[in-house]
């Protein structure tokens, strides 16, 4: 029986090896992390994220063929694969400090599978990370290797969104795999691949060099983000002009060469990759001298920036240009519907933008618990302590969050906010009541109708 063993449980290794473990019966999986208190809501009856159809696939095999365990070192040693799917941010201070990624997980990772392992392994990065990262696992573990093991590194980069994660992995749109262009490194991905075969079709299990997969997962991501900033881009020239972004895009969308995907204006990106795999890709250019290339790659990011403050602006310059002691309805805390995951999430942007104008905020999100709303807040970023405690309170219904405050500002698109009774809503809110739609998810005539005041991002009022 083949065993695999991913080290890191988080939003990436957990569902991947869960759904390897539910296709591949006879694939003995084992998810093992170094944070015990996630492995514990692995083994419960409350997994640690929330992703439609993962509990179903967790209950299908977990104590069959799929384990979770903090006993790092069992893993490792019992495995003939292993998915490194640690986490990579941002680096926050050092050698480039807001832009490389922090290599310290990946590499404390690989020199852990050097110390323990006593036969042969194939190492999978699984995690994200910048161009030529294999190498440097490599060296690691041969040198740090106690016996003479072989080891081969394959780059098996994920492309799953959140939200839709089990969807994504059940039917993706391809499998990468890199590798070593030698007979040895061919073994190991066709090893690998043969574990995907189980239920991708082989015509989408793509090979090629380790460097080429390593970059295209940054590429991928890149390329995704910056047609959200072109969007959003569009999005400032049709408030400006009178012309209606989901009008363009669907126009644009229409051309093959297009594609209808991933045009939807927003507040802006948010998630715990984008910004950091662009910024990765930007100091990637960086120290290779490719000054131009940078700047190109970074303008995606400063755009996403710029749309944030730029709808912060417009909430306060409606609401008569002040917002002091004013009082908001925050609808939507997540980066993105059908998750509860607030990495990078453009609601905790906006929130500390209308924290800075001392408007009191209440917080609805279907998903999100309390206390991550506050460790995003309450932070020398955001808020102190007592502005917290004094500005900012978390609802359980967006009816209780809306009442006696002067506007709503949609920042997730669930869709419970589409089918809201915002007759209720509007008779419950301060008048003039505003939404403020940074989705475009509301019917806004139906609302104007009501009585409500509306504006939406990419549309004239
Ligand atoms: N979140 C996504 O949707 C997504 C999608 C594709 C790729 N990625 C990439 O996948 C990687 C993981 O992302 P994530 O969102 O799952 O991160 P995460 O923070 O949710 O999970 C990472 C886990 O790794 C654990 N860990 C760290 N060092 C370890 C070690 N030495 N041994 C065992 N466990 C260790 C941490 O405790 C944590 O639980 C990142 O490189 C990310 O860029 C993420
Ligand atoms: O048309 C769109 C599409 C998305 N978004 C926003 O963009 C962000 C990211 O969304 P999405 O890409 O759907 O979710 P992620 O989970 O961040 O997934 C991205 O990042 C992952 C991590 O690398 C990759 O694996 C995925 O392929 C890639 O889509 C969210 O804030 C979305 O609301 C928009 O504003 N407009």
């Amino acid at each position: 029986m083949t065993k695999i063993c991913c080290l890191g449980a988080g939003y990436v290794g957990g569902p991947t090896c869960a759904v390897i473990a539910y296709k591949c019966p006879d694939v003995q999986v084992t998810i093992v992390d170094l944070n015990a208190e996630r492995i514990a809501a692995w083994n419960s009856d409350e997994l640690p994220i929330f992703e439609p159809g993962l509990d179903e696939v967790v209950k299908a095999c977990r104590g069959r063929n799929l384990f979770f365990s903090a006993d790092v070192d069992k893993g490792i040693l019992e495995a003939d694969l292993i998915f490194v799917s640690v986490n990579t941010p941002t680096k926050k201070s050092g050698v480039g400090a807001g832009f490389a990624a922090d290599l310290a997980y990946v590499e404390s990772a690989t020199r852990r599978i050097a110390r323990v392992a006593t036969t042969p392994k194939i190492v999978i990065e699984k995690s994200t990370v910048p161009c030529r990262t294999a190498e440097s696992m490599r060296a690691i573990l041969e040198a740090n290797s106690r016996q003479n093991i072989r080891f081969d590194i394959l780059s098996n980069p994920e492309f799953l969104a959140e939200g839709t994660a089990i969807a994504d992995l059940m039917n993706p749109d391809r499998v990468l795999i890199g590798s070593l262009q030698t007979p040895e490194g061919f073994a190991a991905q066709k090893a690998l691949a043969d574990v995907y075969a189980h239920w991708v079709p082989r015509e989408k299990i793509i090979t090629m060099g380790l460097w080429s997969s390593e970059l295209s997962k940054l590429a991928a991501n890149a390329l995704l983000a910056q047609r959200i900033s072109s969007v959003n881009a569009l999005s400032a020239i049709c408030e400006a002009t009178g012309a209606d972004v989901d009008e363009v895009a669907y126009a644009c969308g229409l051309d093959s060469r297009i594609g209808p995907k991933f045009l939807k204006a927003s507040v802006g990106f948010g998630g715990s990759c984008f910004q950091k795999d662009i910024l990765n890709l930007v100091y990637l250019s960086e120290s290779l001298h490719l000054p131009e290339v940078a700047e190109y790659w970074k303008q995606v990011v400063t755009m996403n920036e710029y749309q944030k403050s730029r709808f912060a602006e417009l909430v306060i310059r409606r609401l008569f240009n002040t917002i002091t002691n004013k009082h908001l309805a925050v609808f939507g805390f997540a980066f993105k519907k059908n998750t509860g995951d607030t990495r990078e999430s453009p609601a905790i942007t906006l929130v500390k933008h209308f924290l800075q104008e001392k408007a009191h905020i209440h917080i609805y999100d279907p998903k999100v618990e309390e206390s991550q709303i506050e460790l995003d807040l309450c932070n020398p970023d955001v808020a102190t302590p007592e502005q917290y405690k004094s500005h900012v309170k978390v609802y359980n219904s967006p009816y209780e969050a809306a009442k006696d405050v002067d506007a709503i500002v949609v920042l997730t698109e669930w869709d419970e906010f589409k089918t809201l009774d915002y007759r209720k809503v509007f008779n419950s809110m301060n008048k003039p009541a505003f939404i403020f739609d940074g989705r475009l998810i509301l019917d806004t005539q139906k609302l104007r109708k009501i009585g409500f005041q509306v504006e939406v991002i990419g549309r004239q009022a």
